[in-house]
């Protein structure tokens, strides 16, 4: 479950068990404490009770599941003190029914029957087989073939905090060691379905990354340096830890070593494709915080119907691809030849259109290798599973020929890497059936030939059905009943049956067995021998194949290590291939990656949004160049819907994928390795989480300004929008100051603002360069042009804005002369300039006291001067000194009437309840002459 979506889920100890069961009441049977004993085992997961062909859930259970499986609740020793809710559904459905209860963020234990019931010497031996919770599993239902499914557990410790992550459906397992803040960040990145952490820690754990997330809480042994080292040890049978350079990660190897603690808890015991620790750097990896990786769209989108950056991005062919291209997004690279080396793979491939089309026709021949020998490893793979492994491996071959004749390195490496398995192949398609069936217990599993006894076997099972035949045809011929015939049920076995209305020609010997309404059933000696011998061959031929194919499975284990590598090499082919395809199709270009600290764009576009453009609309490219010398900072201004988010956003998407390796949207693009992006985009409103809007804004700026560096990328939009004018302007202000006068960190920055007044930062601060998006002014109304240019802007086109956006008329129109009256006000006061505002005093202040004085700037043209009303509501707040405080502060006469006038007051009672949305234009004359008529009397 994604960090986004997950439903929260705590789960809940109920006290359940035998003693519950009043003697002598109807659940009072081996059964039911059969059940609650086994139900004692998980007490927190929805037990599913395997009872002949049904799995059944009781009590609290089977109310959840017939909520969330939508079937029916029944009840069982209904009326009396010890009823029970009961409700269940056919084990074929399982398939079904358990992915829905997993995806609901249950976990569910799996019982089933240990001994074929027939056999059974009184109650059926029962076991819970596997525990599947929304981070372990295993099943195709329940997975997501596109992206990872991964078990998280995080240890705080005193210093630093361990984060481990397993999907163990593909045997990738990783750790990680660092701040709570890096930890947050790859919480956010690889979205783990399920977080386990210690029992004392659930506070600190929603403090640090929210209530989100479908968590289980785990003892505090379970935590222990010690026993993670042995877990991990033990398990990887290694002596130490230092093979997988994870051993200095304290808190990690904790974290890690609680994952393999929860598997074995979940009866996950066959590990063996969990072969390595990985060790998630921090320092190899672009940082993006988590509000960088939210806001930028890479993996999620932020609003329902939103497109995230992967939706255009992902072209590739196999699951494989596609989870590591998510992978790739979320980790750019920072290392320039590591980029390099993806980016002239690419080249090669967009170049070479032959090549291109042969590996995609390979890749599409793979279905999800890495998946289907996890299976193996956990010795949970189907005949039809294995079919499709020795496929996959099938279209391997060619693959590897074709890149090893590329003439590309990195794709002839590839290609070393890729090995067919071909006797594993082989040895599967000699063995299964080409129509085996998903289960080994019924027979058909295997091909003729495979082994003489099972030929034997099979030719008397079969040969036995034909007797029965016979038998039946000769019975008819002799007894002269033509409607004789022999049947199977699973209580008698073979029978013949006779409609009652012959039952007088049955011989004597026939032995009777069953009365039916309207016929009787019968077995014969011949019968009973022939059965026999059938039955026993049938269930000698199952023993048989379940052997020789468990034996096919364990050889397929010594394949394992191969595999993977094999699904690895497959997945960066694959990922490299959809960014040549991408490349080719969107018109991208190569960039220039190096070490230099130049950032330099060229009729760049935004990835995503130039995809969702209607017909016939194309998207406006743009220029940005941001260096450490002369353009650090780059302030844009322009009206709202001018295109400066979108400005912001793709520059960043650029540089990220730009560092994936992938080609770029743009004519021509210079990288100097960015190692930090920062985005605040938008005032996102966390009103849910019980933070304002504003204390959100500041609480992401404020970790950007603590963590910048000399390569950071930074990109502000709209900060300070949060809070009023004055509070805005002045963070506003101070932040560019501060991104230009930090001594140890020149980081570029993109800085989107409505307050025009902050272009005059650049009078004072030599980095800093005014651009705006241009808009065209015409009749009253705004063209956007979407091209940016040097300099600043004067307008904020806020009221345009609002008439655009479908603003009643009327509230435009005030809005209009609040403006005017504002700016009258602010001329007249700057002509006598005798008496400042408040406004002037601020900015004027931060001049001084950053040792430099700026003219002071048009409140004509503030913002809340476009949008009206917060201006006329704004309050007069305290000030800095005292010459300014007795300063009066001039009145803005927004009243158009004076309210002792009884005319007019009528009038202002008349428009006040006027509803203009609604008038027709006539009503309209009719109105304004009742209008005229009152200011007449
Ligand atoms: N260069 C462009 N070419 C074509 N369409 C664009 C371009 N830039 C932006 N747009 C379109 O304009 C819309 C508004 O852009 P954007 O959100 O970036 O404006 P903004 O200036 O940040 O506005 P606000 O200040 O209200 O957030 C986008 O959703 C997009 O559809």
């Amino acid at each position: 479950m994604s960090a986004t979506a997950a439903p929260k889920k705590q789960f809940v100890i109920k006290s359940v068990g035998p003693d519950h069961i009043a003697p002598g009441s109807p659940v009072d049977t081996p059964l039911m404490k059969q059940y609650y004993l086994l139900k004692q085992q998980h007490p927190g997961a929805v037990l599913l009770f395997r009872v002949g062909d049904f799995y059944e859930t009781f009590g609290e259970d089977a109310v959840t599941a017939s909520r969330i499986l939508d079937i029916t609740l029944t009840k069982r020793g209904g009326g009396t003190p010890n009823e029970i809710a009961l409700a269940g559904f056919p084990h074929h459905a399982l398939d079904n029914y358990l992915p829905k209860l997993v995806r609901a963020g249950q976990r569910v234990a799996i019982c089933d029957q240990l001994e074929d019931p027939k056999q059974a010497k009184g109650l059926v031996k029962r076991g819970i087989t596997e525990l599947v919770t929304p981070g372990v599993s295993m099943h195709d239902n329940v997975l997501e073939r596109r992206s990872n499914n991964y078990l998280a557990a995080i240890h705080f410790g005193k210093a630093e905090a361990g984060i481990s992550f397993l999907d163990i459906s593909t045997g990738e397992f990783l750790v990680a060691q660092g701040t709570l803040d890096y930890l947050g960040k790859l919480l956010q990145n690889f979205s783990p379905a399920e977080v386990l952490f210690c029992k004392k820690s659930r506070n600190e754990f929603e403090q640090h990354f929210g209530p989100d997330f479908c968590t289980y809480a785990l003892d505090e042994w379970v935590f222990g340096n010690d026993y993670a080292h042995d877990t991990l040890t033990r398990h990887f049978k290694t002596t130490s830890l230092k093979g997988f350079g994870v051993d200095t990660l304290k808190e990690g190897i904790i974290a890690a070593g609680c994952i393999l603690h929860y598997l074995a808890e979940t009866k996950h015991s066959d590990l063996g494709h969990v072969a390595s620790l990985g060790r998630l750097e921090e320092d190899k990896y672009v940082w993006l915080d988590r509000f960088t990786v939210r806001n930028l769209e890479l993996v999620h989108a932020q609003h329902p119907g939103g497109v995230p950056l992967i939706d255009v991005l992902d072209q590739t062919l196999t699951p494989m691809g596609a989870r590591l291209l998510r992978k790739w997004i979320v980790l750019p690279l920072k290392e320039v030849s590591q980029i390099q080396r993806r980016l002239d793979t690419v080249a090669a491939l967009v170049a070479d259109e032959e090549l291109l089309a042969d590996l995609t026709q390979h890749l599409r021949q793979i279905n999800d290798l890495e998946r289907l020998i996890s299976k193996v490893a956990v010795r949970r793979v189907n005949p039809r599973e294995l079919l499709q492994l020795a496929r996959a491996l099938e279209a391997i071959a060619p693959m590897r020929e074709r890149l090893a004749a590329s003439g590309v390195k990195a794709l002839e490496k590839l290609a070393d890497q890729l090995n067919p398995c071909a006797n594993l192949r082989q040895e599967i398609l000699a063995k299964i059936k080409p129509d085996a069936p998903l289960l080994t217990n019924q027979g058909g599993v295997l091909n003729p030939g495979i082994d003489a006894e099972l030929d034997e076997l099979r030719a008397l099972a079969f040969s036995g059905k034909d007797y029965l035949l016979q038998l039946q045809q000769r019975e008819q011929r002799s007894t002269g009943i033509s409607s004789l015939k022999v049947a199977y049920n699973k209580v008698f076995g073979y029978y013949l049956e006779v409609t009652n209305a012959h039952k007088d020609k049955v011989p004597v010997e026939w032995i009777r067995k069953q009365t039916l309404v309207n016929a009787e059933r019968y077995v014969t000696e011949e019968l009973k021998t022939y059965e026999e011998k059938i039955l026993n061959a049938e269930e000698q031929l199952f023993a048989i194949e379940q052997r020789i194919y468990t034996d096919l499975v364990l050889a397929a284990l010594d394949f394992v290590p191969q595999i993977q590598q094999n699904a690895r090499a497959i997945g960066v082919t694959d990922c490299l291939a959809s960014f040549a395809l991408t490349a080719r199709q969107q018109r991208y270009v190569q960039p220039v990656v190096n070490d230099g600290t130049v950032l330099d764009i060229r009729a760049g576009r935004h990835p995503v949004i130039e995809r969702q453009l209607p017909p016939g609309e194309s998207y406006i490219p743009n220029d940005i160049c941001l260096n450490q010398d002369e353009q650090q900072i780059v302030v844009i201004t322009g009206p709202n819907m001018a295109g400066k988010s979108a400005l912001l956003r793709q520059t960043a998407l650029i540089v990220l994928l730009a560092q994936i390796g992938s080609f770029v949207p743009a004519d021509a693009a210079t990288v100097g390795i960015i190692d930090k992006i920062f985005t605040r985009v938008g005032a996102s409103d966390n009103l849910s989480k019980g933070e304002s809007t504003f204390m959100v804004e500041m609480t992401e700026t404020a970790s950007i300004l603590n963590n910048l560096s000399d390569r950071s990328l930074v990109l502000m939009d709209e900060i300070g929008r949060g809070t009023s004018t004055y509070d805005g302007i002045s963070i506003a202000w101070a932040i560019v100051e501060h991104l230009h006068n930090n001594p140890k960190a020149k980081a570029k920055t993109l800085f989107a603002t409505h307050y025009h007044e902050l272009n005059q930062l650049a009078d004072d601060c030599p980095r800093v360069r005014n651009y705006n998006v241009a808009v065209k002014e015409a009749d009253g109304r705004i063209l956007f042009l979407r091209k940016l240019q040097a300099g600043g802007s004067e307008h904020s086109f806020g009221i345009h804005v609002a008439r655009l956006a479908g603003m009643p008329t009327s509230v435009v129109l005030r809005a209009n002369e609040i403006m005017h009256h504002l700016e009258v006000e602010r001329t007249s006061a700057g002509a006598e300039d005798s008496v400042p505002t408040e406004f002037d005093d601020l900015l004027d202040n931060l001049s001084k006291s950053n040792g430099h004085r700026n003219a002071p700037p048009n409140l004509a043209n503030a913002p809340e001067a476009a949008v009206g009303a917060e201006a006329v509501a704004a309050v007069p707040r305290p000030r800095a000194t005292s010459a300014v405080a007795t300063a009066p502060r001039p009145t803005v006469q927004l009243s158009m009437f004076e309210p002792s006038d009884p005319a007019l007051e009528r009038i202002r009672e008349l428009l006040q309840h006027l509803d203009i949305n609604t008038l027709t234009p006539i009503e309209a004359l009719m109105k304004l002459n009742e209008l005229k008529l009152t200011l007449g009397r």
